[in-house]
């Protein structure tokens, strides 16, 4: 065979005599069959390729009528002559994908014309397909290119095998196309009944070593291998950089060939089988050494193996395989032995396509086992974190619906302004996983619950989920350094309040900045569920945030203990309906002493969360003093939700959601009676702790819809690179692409100013910072907006329903427009700084 890259026309040589074809009866088949085949065809030139070994692989070179000496060229692909295993050869099952991909997916394949199973007509079944002018790198060491060319060749296949991967079968009419589960456990059995059937007596002998790494596999199958969901799908079966027509120019894929094998299972053997020629150098030769890149040395440019699997796991959001790994490069090392064992028996009976070099698959194919054995033996063949590729951020997590998980500006090479520390990263990493693993899955089921009788209570799930979220550190990581220092010296003199077990350094976050949270709370704002079962949740993290900063020795005792522990919830209450709560010097809960208590009246709504059953404690802002200046009127002071006199008078809905099981509730306070030493730092003191609270926790909010728009940017592509409309993918219609750009740049823009702002709050304290921190809160929701309607848009009618979650993230993002201020007023501030600096 020839080695390096090939034209596909390089690839053609003289038909192989004992594969004659009666070419008047292809030429009337294809005629009657192939849409626009020359017809009368004047003349066929029959070649045939000679790279490939399983079905012999023909191209029909035919003149054009009138065409003045132009020619058409397709491609033919048939069984082989002779008795063939029977499963084997499936040209048919070739057709079926190649029809559904090329019609309907992003895979690039050959487009396929007609498949004729009628056996008398060219001796076998055959199908007809596209001739691809490109070329295929026949020798996987890539001697003829450059270094860098290597590497983009690499990772263009790591990137088309993702894309093989992410394929949605039952979109493109796959979905029996086999079965997903067990895939790996029945491959085992089936090729080892191949490779009993090619092997033993009168036919070529059994390798002992065979049959003990068949015995091995079946005792390693992986558990995940019973699973019909996370890592399943289409499978390629044979996918090599050698099955693939690059571009004749470009470094990319243009056809992906020889889907024989193909079915749906388990993916991961794709990925390990790709990687064999860093394992094993099985080309059947005399003087084979069978030495993969591992042993013989990686040729200049090619990537890693880590790198390249990097590459593909960050391409289809796939976790990192370090588990099973060494079985899976065992299972391929074990296939492929089966299948030269095939090979070298047809080459003993004289019907393999392929010839002489058939004769040393039997000799391959040991060495293949030898290898799988040596490779089991080793003690560590993968490292246990994935490598990190240049502009790549490799989830370890398993692939859910949500795939691609855009890292924007934080996915940087080490380098800039905004770039995460290694601990921050980690925490972002582990964040990521835990969303995929637990909460995405969830979501819908959250969701129903929500909407059903049983609304107003919690879902169990939820609890498990935060107990789980606890356990791995995932757990208040919005409180900043400060404020936990201060509540740190006061939780740990006495101890006895803290339930057992409870960590302090848990109770207290990680120690993180607010820009080190902003990495993190974007990940979290991405599920609208997310937010509290990290108890990272509004209004809870501002509440805690007053008692962190404000609250006394005995309120945090009270409070602040069990709302750190997620035990209980809190609600925010100040807007009331009577008054325009943005101006709160305008609100008129009146808040009286009387002797060692303070007596409540008033009526007050959107308080958020108080509709959940685990809501203990309010916050409440009134005044104290109708009489004092302006903005020393108002105080706050803690109410327990059970005090007689509060009322909650229904919940709220913000376009028909009622946001259950925490809701927004109308309350009414009827001589509320509270102990004195219940008020926060002090009468008066409502305006100060409201600028304390409110900074941190209006860049929460931000940060969160930053994660929300991206993900509508991510379900936006998704949904526009599987829909066809108009003869084209969405993702194909410029208007698309344009509003996607518009998307990305104000989503970066946004996120760059949010962390900004975050970082000014960080070095410059609240009131400094508060000019960056209204232009946050005002750009965030906006270009949250824009996104996710852009999103919803290009999801059609299903963007405006419930069954994505857009219309959700919408309508909350839209929330936030007025929530914490109204934009005008923030525009107001933002305007009012710029005059001041014009007038200094
Ligand atoms: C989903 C949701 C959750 C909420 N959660 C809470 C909560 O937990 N606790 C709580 O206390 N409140 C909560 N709120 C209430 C929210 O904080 C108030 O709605 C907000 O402060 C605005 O007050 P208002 O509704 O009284 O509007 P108003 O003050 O009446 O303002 C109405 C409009 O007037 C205009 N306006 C106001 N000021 C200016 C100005 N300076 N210049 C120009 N135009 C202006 C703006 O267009 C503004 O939107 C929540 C609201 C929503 C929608």
């Amino acid at each position: 065979m020839a080695a390096g890259a090939r034209r596909t026309r390089e690839l053609l040589r003289p038909v192989d005599a004992a594969q004659a074809l009666d070419e008047a009866a292809l030429l009337r088949y294809a005629a009657a069959h192939v849409p626009g085949f020359p017809s009368p065809a004047p003349s066929l030139a029959l070649s045939q390729f000679g790279h490939g070994q399983s079905n012999p692989t023909y191209c029909l070179e035919v003149s054009v009528p009138g065409g003045g000496g132009e020619t058409r060229r397709y491609v033919l692909r048939k069984k082989p002559p002779g008795a063939i295993l029977q499963s084997a050869h499936a040209v048919e099952r070739e057709f079926q994908v190649l029809k559904a991909l090329g019609a309907y997916s992003d895979v690039p394949a050959p487009k396929v014309f007609c498949l004729c199973t009628d056996a008398s007509v060219i001796g076998t079944p055959f199908y007809i397909m596209e001739y691809l002018e490109g070329i295929l790198y026949l020798d996987t060491k890539l001697p003829e290119t450059t270094p860098s060319k290597r590497k983009a060749i690499y990772f263009a296949a790591a990137k088309t095998l993702a894309a093989i991967h992410k394929v949605d079968v039952a979109a493109v009419g796959l979905q029996k196309y086999g079965r997903r589960d067990n895939y790996c456990k029945r491959q085992v059995d089936r090729w080892e009944r191949q490779y009993l059937h090619s092997t033993g007596e009168g036919k070529p002998a059994r390798y002992p070593k065979m049959l003990d790494l068949v015995r091995w596999l079946k005792e390693n199958v992986p558990e995940e291998d019973s699973s019909t969901g996370l890592g399943t799908g289409l499978v390629h079966g044979d996918y090599r950089v050698d099955n693939l027509v690059f571009h004749p120019t470009e470094d990319r894929v243009i056809g992906v060939l020889d889907w024989e094998l193909s079915t749906l299972g388990n993916q991961m053997c794709d990925v390990a089988y790709s990687c064999m020629q860093y394992i094993i150098d099985s080309t059947p030769t005399e003087n084979s050494s069978y030495g993969g890149f591992e042993r013989s040395g990686i040729p200049d440019g090619i990537p890693q193996l880590e790198e390249y699997l990097a590459v593909y796991c960050s391409m289809s959001a796939r976790p990192w395989p370090v588990a099973n790994w060494k079985f899976y490069i065992a299972f391929s090392l074990f296939r492929g032995a089966s299948i030269y064992a095939g090979v070298y028996h047809r080459w003993t009976m004289g019907n393999a396509s392929g010839g002489e070099r058939a004769r040393f698959a039997g000799k391959a194919g040991n060495a293949m086992v030898d290898c799988a054995w040596n490779y089991i033996n080793r003690e560590n063949v993968l490292r246990e974190q994935p490598a990190t590729v240049v502009g790549m951020l490799v989830s370890k997590a398993p692939r859910q619906e949500f795939h691609r998980e855009q890292e924007g500006s934080t996915s940087t090479n080490g380098q800039g302004r905004f770039v995460p520390s290694e601990k921050v990263m980690q925490l972002r990493e582990k964040i990521m996983k835990f969303m995929k693993d637990h909460i995405y899955p969830k979501e819908d089921e959250l969701y129903k619950h929500a909407q059903s009788t049983s609304r107003w209570t919690i879902h169990p799930e939820e609890e498990n989920l935060k107990a789980l979220a606890k356990e791995e550190g995932l757990w208040n990581l919005f409180i900043p350094l400060d404020s936990a220092a201060r509540a740190r010296e006061l939780l740990l003199e006495d101890r006895s309040h803290i339930s057992p077990g409870s960590s302090d350094d848990l109770l207290l976050g990680a120690g993180l900045t607010n820009l080190e949270y902003g990495y993190l709370c974007e990940i979290m704002g991405r599920s609208v569920w997310a937010p509290q079962i990290f108890n990272c949740g509004a209004p809870d993290t501002g509440n805690m945030e007053v008692l962190l900063r404000y609250g006394t020795k005995e309120q945090q005792k009270q409070w602040l203990v069990p709302l750190l522990e997620g035990k209980i919830r809190s609600g925010f209450a100040m807007t009331e309906p009577q008054v325009a709560s943005s101006d709160a010097t305008n609100i008129e809960c009146a808040i009286s002493r009387q002797g060692d208590f303070y007596v409540i009246n008033g009526k007050k709504w959107w308080t958020s969360g108080a509709m959940d059953p685990r809501c203990k404690i309010l916050i409440l802002m009134g005044k104290t003093d109708f009489s004092a200046p302006k903005h020393k009127q108002q105080s706050m002071i803690l109410v327990d939700i059970n005090t007689p006199g509060v009322q909650i008078r229904r919940p709220l809905l913000v376009f028909g959601f009622d946001d259950a099981p925490h809701g927004h509730a109308e309350i009414t306070f009827d001589n509320v009676r509270v102990p004195v030493n219940n008020i926060l730092l002090g009468e008066g003191r409502g305006f100060e702790i409201a600028q304390g609270r409110l900074g941190p926790g209006r860049l929460h909010h931000c940060m969160r819809l930053i994660g929300a728009a991206e993900r509508g940017m991510n379900m936006m592509v998704e949904r526009a690179l599987s829909r066809t409309a108009f003869g084209k993918r969405i993702a194909q219609h410029g208007s698309f692409q344009s509003d996607l750009a518009k998307c990305r740049i104000e989503l970066e823009q946004a996120r760059l100013l949010v962390l900004e702002a975050a970082d000014q709050l960080d070095r410059h304290g609240n009131k400094k910072a508060r000019g960056i921190l209204a232009m946050a809160k005002v750009a965030a929701p906006n270009m949250a907006l824009k996104v996710l309607d852009m999103a919803m848009q290009v999801h059609g009618a299903a963007g405006v329903s419930s069954d994505t979650v857009l219309s959700h993230l919408w309508a909350t993002a839209r929330t936030l427009r007025i929530a914490d201020g109204p934009d005008e007023v923030h525009l107001g501030t933002i305007a009012k700084l710029e005059l001041q600096r014009a007038r200094l």
